[in-house]
């Protein structure tokens, strides 16, 4: 890795790419941290601030606007045109000066009048820098995809290039080049100082039309499927020192709160500049395992009666809080009566991940913009460190028996012992719903801040609606965490939080549930009809599985048996055996599961 340069290059967000009026949208760049904006031309015309209250408002803020965009479809056009858009283009030039913006986008045009001549689009690009370099300004010339005759990057070079104008150079933009699948490799020979911008943005692989790919599918980086990292190394490599913008046109972003789509978009960039060596940050503390899962409550009974049936015992209580563990191996389960009643019932509140360097982990999470909690603690407690997913689901980092630093069950009073052998070992992975605009934010947090490794992400039908799920693990499978976005937000099954146990002998765990009262969620016979079709599984053991609702699944390295306890307010449990090599979460049966859950709902 190159060592990092003494300053990062600046970091810029398009006004386009958050929510809300121009005020609102400069307020959240700043506030996240940015050190500039791409203006949007019609965030301006919309906004009621003329160019010098923009001005000193980004002033205020300490934002430049590093770029206003865009002058459209200028180049290669009859004369009678041109002399139209040298005339819109000096209106234009004479509103920057007044924003104080130096750099203006062109993007490639798109016009039916547009003819293909690179001679004629190279002349007319240089008249427009001559009339720019009166005003102090640069023109950056940007290949869009599905421009009518300059649709790759290096044709917008090419272009550029004969121009040979020193106000004019080009703007490269990731998405353009990514999404037609050109070789970013010659970008290494372009001088870095030709290239006047460089916009960011990523994207799912969708087989659609482009400019709809480009218009609403846009994301950070990090939160699709482009090799940014790479790209971004051909550019540096080129000489490249401007600014890094973010051009991300996308529905959901359009739609939800400026403040923390500003702070994902801070923090997907702060990833991509530490893999390619540009900023070097603390470093990732790959959580080791699930140090416990906490539930709250306004009434414990139901949740403490189902963990009790499941083997669990109460193994702990807080010196100071309403605040119980109850243990089974090394499953550990804080329930928490403290505070005001929640209105959903009792959900999943937080998270103990064990941690090799808990005050590590905490200073990456902060240096990613994570905000840090402060600490509930009692004078005589150990010291936790805490930060807050996007979810709001509070991390806790822990050393759970780790000699040298504090472990947090010091503050516990021994409870009660383990009468029996625990039959469930420990938290195999914990499900957690996310709002349905964040789960690419949650998976970035993920794996940026927690420096797990992100699954692909699957869709899981629900009787009304779609579940779309991804895990994020560490290397070994000792921390897995399943994130899932489902539909309409009034929907109690999709949106429930599950925990769900390891065993090394489900039928046992089910049989022991269930003879101690507790109720497995049941299902249909028509399942098992299938499994007995598309497995050769013995007679009886099927008969089980039908008499205990335990669903199967199987990968090319193991077999994965699983059943579900009924619902309890937002959360319900797992009992899960994996074969070593099984690396899924029985997604397969998902659908069958959801569907059980609305019939067990409405009984
Ligand atoms: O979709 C567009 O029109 C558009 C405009 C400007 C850009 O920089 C871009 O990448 C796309
Ligand atoms: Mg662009």
């Amino acid at each position: 890795m190159p060592t990092p340069p003494t300053a990062p290059p600046r970091t810029c967000v398009a006004t386009v790419s958050l929510s809300g009026s121009l005020t609102e949208r400069l307020t959240a760049a700043a506030r996240a941290g940015f050190d500039g904006v791409e203006i949007f031309e019609n965030d301006l015309l919309a906004s009621p601030l003329d160019a010098a209250g923009i001005r000193a408002r980004c002033a205020d803020l300490g934002l430049t606007i590093d770029l206003y965009q865009p002058l459209r479809d200028i180049e290669a056009v009859p004369a009678g045109l041109l002399a139209a858009n040298l005339r819109r283009a000096r209106h234009k030039f004479a509103l920057m000066n007044r924003l104080g913006a130096d750099t203006v986008l062109v993007c490639s045009s798109v016009s039916p009048h547009a003819v293909d001549d690179d001679d004629l689009a190279a002349e007319q690009l240089a008249r427009l820098a001559d009339l720019a370099q009166d005003f102090g300004i640069r023109v950056a010339y940007e290949a869009l995809a599905w421009g009518r005759h300059v649709s790759t990057w290096d044709h917008a070079w090419r272009v550029v290039e004969k121009a040979g104008h020193p106000a004019l150079g080009t703007c490269l933009d990731s998405f353009h080049i990514l999404s037609r699948g050109s070789d970013p490799r010659g970008i290494e020979d372009i001088p870095g100082e030709k290239i006047f911008f460089l916009q960011l943005a990523d994207a799912p692989p969708l087989a659609m039309d482009v400019l709809q790919w480009s218009r609403h599918h846009r994301r950070f980086p990090g939160q699709g499927g482009f090799d940014l990292a790479g790209l971004l190394r051909h550019v540096l490599r080129a000489g490249y020192t401007g600014p890094l913008s973010l051009e991300v046109f996308n529905d959901v972003f359009r739609q939800t709160e400026a403040g923390p789509t500003a702070v994902d978009a801070h923090r997907s960039l702060l990833v991509l500049q530490e893999a390619v060596g540009l900023r070097e940050l603390p470093p990732p503390v790959v959580p080791t395992g699930i140090a416990f899962a906490e539930l709250v409550t306004a009434d414990a009974d139901p949740v403490t009666g189902v963990l009790a049936a499941l083997g669990f015992t109460r193994a702990a209580r807080h010196r100071g809080k309403p605040v119980d563990l109850w243990q089974q191996g090394e499953a550990r389960i804080l329930v928490n009566t403290a505070g005001a009643a929640r209105r959903d019932g009792t959900a999943l509140a937080a998270i103990g991940l064990e941690s090799p360097d808990p005050a590590g982990a905490t200073r990456r999470a902060e240096a990613l913009l994570a905000p840090v909690l402060p600490r509930r603690r009692a004078p005589a407690d150990a010291p936790l460190e805490a930060v807050a997913a996007p979810d709001g689901t509070e991390l806790f980092f822990c050393a759970t028996g780790h000699p040298g630093l504090p472990d947090w069950r010091a503050d516990f009073e021994e409870g009660e012992r383990a009468a029996e052998e625990p039959l469930l070992t420990h938290v195999d992975h914990l499900a957690l719903v996310q709002p349905w605009y964040q789960v690419d934010e949650a998976a970035l947090f993920h794996r940026g801040v927690l420096g797990l490794d992100a699954r692909e992400s699957v869709d899981v039908a629900d009787p009304y609606g779609l579940v779309r799920s991804r895990a994020v693990t560490d290397p070994q499978g000792r921390v897995r965490i399943a994130l899932s976005v489902g539909p309409a937000a009034g929907d109690d099954t999709a949106h429930a939080q599950h925990i769900a146990f390891a065993t090394a002998d489900v039928v046992a765990a089910a049989r022991r549930f269930r003879s101690a009262g507790g109720r497995l969620l049941a299902v249909p016979a028509n399942y098992y009809d299938d499994l007995a079709a598309r497995y050769e599984l013995p007679d009886a053991e099927l008969e089980t599985y039908r008499d205990l609702g335990i669903l199967y699944d199987r990968d090319e390295h193991g077999a994965f048996r699983h059943c579900y306890t009924r619902t309890v307010g937002r959360v319900f449990f797992e009992l899960t055996q994996r074969d070593p090599g099984y690396r899924g979460y029985g997604a397969p049966n998902a659908p069958i599961r959801l569907a059980a859950q609305h019939d067990d709902r409405t009984r």
